[in-house]
């Protein structure tokens, strides 16, 4: 009986793994590509924008992260396999409106950027800044463009699977699900401890994007920040890692505004298409932020956002580093913007 269960699982893993990996043509294809340099891409810039980028060169530029931070010589990831994990990985974005490829890349690049500027990557050592890009590359994988109480509400698949932080549960299971995966295994080469540390730091990584926990641990990174520098990265090196996904998650507000603007809009788009649904299908009314109707509150809405969420954690990584200024600085500029906006309204 237990080796039919074995059996099953095996199959549904191959079956499975059938449909979310990438085709060995785009691989093969990627694996052929040029991959400029992290300064061509302007990797290292907090203004980074991808909007003149082709798919192509989102990959290449992920594979140039890798090469820089030295993960494939340490780790011994295969090129190949590195290749089809990444075509894998944004084969299993969807095509929604904010939650797609494309926000995945720049949570990673902005990472990147702050790990490379901070010099970070000595305190958090190779595990760990694998760990940490791999998460950003995956944190919001298969994402439907609707939030965790939408789940709920709708009383979803996801919802019965994970009670809380629904949907970054989902989100690392298909995570691991592509890792596993045949040809997409980059983890196979380390030793099996360093493969339980990745795995470890990832799921941490990947449930601190759900800003409910961002809410729950604030407070004690707020702390450590109050404390002065008498404390060292090294005993809060798990707390700084979950922080560090929210600001990259959330990175977007402390852009130029042309491109915070060109982001906000996505984001209420869509807010208002899970509204939409909400209102034909589940028949409620949608919360203000998922409401069309309330469209004209938007700035003023930015601003709550600014002020409740991104100016705390923004400014306390400022105080951490003064490379990360630049970052605190963005998001004062954009409120000026929003504010315009809503005294014009
Ligand atoms: C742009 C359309 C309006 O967007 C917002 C409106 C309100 C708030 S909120 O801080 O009041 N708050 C957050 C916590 N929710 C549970 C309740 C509502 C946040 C955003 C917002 N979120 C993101 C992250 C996805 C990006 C972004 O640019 N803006
Ligand atoms: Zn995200």
């Amino acid at each position: 009986k237990a080796m039919v269960a074995i059996a099953k699982q095996n199959v549904t893993l191959e079956v499975l793994s059938y449909h979310i990996t990438a085709s060995s043509e785009s691989a093969q294809k990627l694996r052929r590509m040029l991959v400029s340099s992290a300064a061509n891409y302007r990797l290292y810039s907090f203004d980074f924008d991808d909007i003149n980028m082709d798919d192509d060169e989102t990959l290449t530029a992920c594979i140039r992260m890798f090469l820089d931070l030295d993960l494939v010589e340490h780790f011994h990831i295969d090129y190949e396999v590195l290749c089809r994990w990444l075509c894998s990985v944004k084969k299993n974005y969807r095509n929604v409106t904010y939650h797609n490829w494309r926000h995945a890349f720049n949570v990673a690049q902005m990472m990147f950027a702050i790990v490379t500027s901070t010099q970070w990557w000595k305190i958090f050592g190779e595990i760990e800044c694998l760990a940490l890009l791999i998460a950003c590359l995956c944190h919001d994988l298969d994402h439907r463009g609707t939030n965790n109480s939408f789940q709920i509400k709708a009383s979803s698949p996801l919802a019965q699977l994970y009670s809380t932080s629904t949907m970054e549960h989902h989100h690392f299971d298909q995570c691991i699900m592509i890792l596993n995966s045949p040809g997409n295994q980059i983890l196979a080469n380390m030793s099996p401890e360093e493969y339980s540390r990745v795995i470890k730091v990832l799921e941490e990584a990947i449930l601190s994007t759900d800003l409910a926990v961002y809410f729950r641990k604030r407070g004690a990174f707020f702390n450590i920040i109050r404390d002065g520098p008498c404390w060292t990265m090294e005993e809060h090196r798990d707390l700084l890692r979950g922080m560090l996904m929210t600001v990259c998650d959330l990175a977007a507000i402390t852009k130029p505004w042309d491109i915070e603007k060109r982001v906000a809009e996505l984001v209420s788009s869509e807010f208002f298409e899970q509204g939409d649904i909400e209102r034909e299908k589940l028949n409620i009314t949608p919360i203000d932020i998922m409401n069309r109707e309330k469209e004209d509150q938007l700035p003023l809405m930015q601003v709550g956002f600014i002020d409740s969420i991104c100016l705390p954690i923004y400014e306390g990584f400022a105080k951490l580093s003064d490379k990360l200024e630049p970052l605190v600085e963005g998001v004062r500029q954009n409120r000026v913007h929003w504010m315009d906006i809503a005294a014009a309204n």
